[in-house]
């Protein structure tokens, strides 16, 4: 197996499938404050503890604010054209449920290119809990998932996860910095054979390797 790049000329425009591309400029930064300001409610539901009187008063005043945001909104399968340091462009679904900044339902998971691959840091509120205290399995896979596609997409390979492991070897905590690690190992024709790695305080609590499949040009 042997690792390749390909070069930017070849990478798909995903404008030629049709879809809206933007860019990172097009994004207000009032949106993604809205943004996070949503995560910390999604939060505060999810623990709160209020009397019935308040439960009644907030849901009318999410129920307005969920009328007012639905004036005008934006296509679900809007793409977001960012450019690296190395000025190749990458692209990601703007509306995306792990590293979407503008969708409170994300962590959110941002990465940066490291000497083999892709790192990033993110903290799971207690939103995503699973077990007591502790991050859903299917949070962990998640993130796993958009690191190793990153990384693929990252190395010039976009593609889509054929296979995906998991393996939980720790419990992963909730409301902790945790770091995120992926990076391509090989390529097979179309496949691309990635790994990566969930660590808090250094431990690895989980670690992942997937086939993704490159887009067919
Ligand atoms: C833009 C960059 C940033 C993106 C970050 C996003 C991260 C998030 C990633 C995701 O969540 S993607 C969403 C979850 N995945 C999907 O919805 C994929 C659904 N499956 C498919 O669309 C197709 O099955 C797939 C594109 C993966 C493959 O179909 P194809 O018809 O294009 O491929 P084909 O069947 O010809 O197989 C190509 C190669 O892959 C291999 N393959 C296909 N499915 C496999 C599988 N499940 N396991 C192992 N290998 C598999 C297949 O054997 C073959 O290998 P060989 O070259 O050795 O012959």
């Amino acid at each position: 197996m042997t690792v390749q790049t390909q070069p930017d000329a070849a990478l798909p425009d995903p404008a030629d499938f049709g879809f809206s591309v933007i860019a990172e400029d097009d994004l207000p930064p009032e949106l993604l404050a809205l943004a996070e300001q949503v995560r910390h409610l999604v939060e505060a539901v999810a623990h709160t503890d209020v009397e019935r009187e308040e439960l009644v008063a907030a849901r009318g005043m999410v129920e307005a604010l969920t009328e007012r945001l639905n004036a005008r909104r934006r296509d679900t399968t809007t793409v977001l054209k960012e450019e690296s340091p190395q000025a190749r462009a990458e692209y990601s679904t703007v509306i995306n449920a792990v590293s979407g900044d503008t969708n409170p339902a994300a962590p959110p998971l941002s990465l940066e290119r490291t000497d083999d691959g892709l790192r990033g840091e993110v903290t799971l509120s207690g939103a995503y809990q699973g077990p007591p205290g502790a991050a859903h399995g299917g949070w962990v896979a998640a993130l796993l998932d958009q690191a190793l596609g990153a990384a693929a997409g990252a190395a010039g390979m976009p593609g889509l996860t054929a296979n995906l492991n998991v393996d939980f070897h720790e419990i992963t905590p909730l409301n902790e910095p945790l770091s995120v690690e992926a990076r391509v190992t090989g390529t097979e024709r179309r496949k691309v054979f990635v790994s990566g790695e969930i660590r808090h305080n250094g431990q690895v609590t989980a670690t992942g390797t997937a086939i993704m499949v490159r887009l067919a040009l």
